[in-house]
């Protein structure tokens, strides 16, 4: 057993972390996704540091955001040095900023849930404590102006359930996939006079497809009417859920079992009350984006300058 591994078997972190009893056995454990391994990597050497993790979909909008990191930290790269990708695959984009770790997790829970098991693992090897996590992303709105920025109370299915049900061995296991209020709280209050968007708290429902999956009309099937997704559409704003995604579902669940506190942002790229579409230019849709990143930003410098003093 390498020296990381052996913490695992006295939990040193306090936290619950990654539980699965077997990998105290492994001699060497592969992250194959992310390239890296216990064996070839002093991951503690690497990672150790590691306070916050902050994810989203796309690998370039990771970078854009781990390079806003290293600004609003005033971090500096040594002359010559550019902030580089840790994986050495193509699956998944990692980029580590001081106490930040920033990774992509594709589209969907299969692809968040792969990441997210050798993110836990690797946090885990490399004896980090007292993480936070953070899903910064995208997703439709309900009844809000599009640009407006959503902090996750629960994240929901898509009978507005607050359950993940993994299918393992034919069976399935079913967990929650409430979050931390408090942080939802503190993240609400990261909003600044100046910003020239909204933000609210409100439930999440996570889907497994944007077409139908979301009620869109602009698939290529579609066996319902726009009544009938009007009128499910509603539903969901008269139970509370004002923004629908993909992933928070997987994201929650994992973050409980893992006894991580967590948190979601997303910012809303279209009001899915008035339509199906994603017409706004790209150019507008990339500085909405920056509005989760600016909220995530500012609740971890605050709260990691508050930790330096
Ligand atoms: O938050 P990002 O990564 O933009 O992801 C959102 O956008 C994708 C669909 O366009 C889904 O994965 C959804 O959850
Ligand atoms: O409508 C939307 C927009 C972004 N992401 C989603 O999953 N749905």
């Amino acid at each position: 057993m390498e020296a990381s591994q052996e913490g695992m078997a006295n939990n040193s972190s306090g936290s619950a972390m990654a539980t699965n009893p077997h990998l105290l056995q492994m001699e060497e454990d592969v992250l194959y996704h992310f390239g890296l391994s216990t064996k070839k990597n002093n991951l503690q050497a690497m990672f150790g540091e590691v306070k916050f993790v902050c994810t989203g979909g796309s690998s370039a909008r990771m970078e854009v955001f781990a390079k806003f990191m290293l600004e609003e930290l005033h971090m500096h790269l040594p002359a010559g040095m550019a902030l580089c990708n840790i994986c050495s695959t193509d699956r998944y984009a990692m980029y580590k900023v001081g106490p930040v770790l920033v990774v992509s997790h594709g589209m969907g829970m299969p692809s968040i849930s792969i990441m997210l098991h050798e993110v836990i693992k690797l946090l885990e090897y490399a004896q980090c404590k007292d993480l936070t996590f953070f899903r910064i992303g995208t997703c439709g709105g309900l009844g809000l102006k599009p640009g407006s920025v959503v902090v996750t109370e629960t994240a929901v299915d898509y009978k507005f359930e607050p359950v993940f049900e993994l299918q393992a061995l034919g069976k399935i296991i079913s967990t929650p996939t409430n979050l931390n209020k408090d942080l939802a709280q503190d993240l609400l209050s990261c909003s600044d006079q100046s910003d020239e968007f909204d933000i609210v708290v409100g439930n999440t429902m996570c889907t497994n497809d944007f077409y139908e999956g979301q009620g869109r009309l602009d698939g290529a099937f579609c066996d319902y009417t726009e009544q009938d997704k009007m009128n499910y559409l509603h539903e969901l704003y008269n139970v509370g859920i004002r923004n629908i995604e993909m992933e928070s579902l997987c994201f929650a669940s994992m973050m409980n079992r893992a006894g991580i506190k967590a948190g979601v942002v997303c910012v809303t790229i279209l009001d899915r009350l008035k339509g199906d579409q994603v017409v706004t230019p790209k150019e507008e849709l990339r500085r909405w984006e920056e509005r989760p990143q600016t909220v995530v930003a500012r609740y971890i410098k605050g709260t990691f300058e508050k930790k330096l003093k």
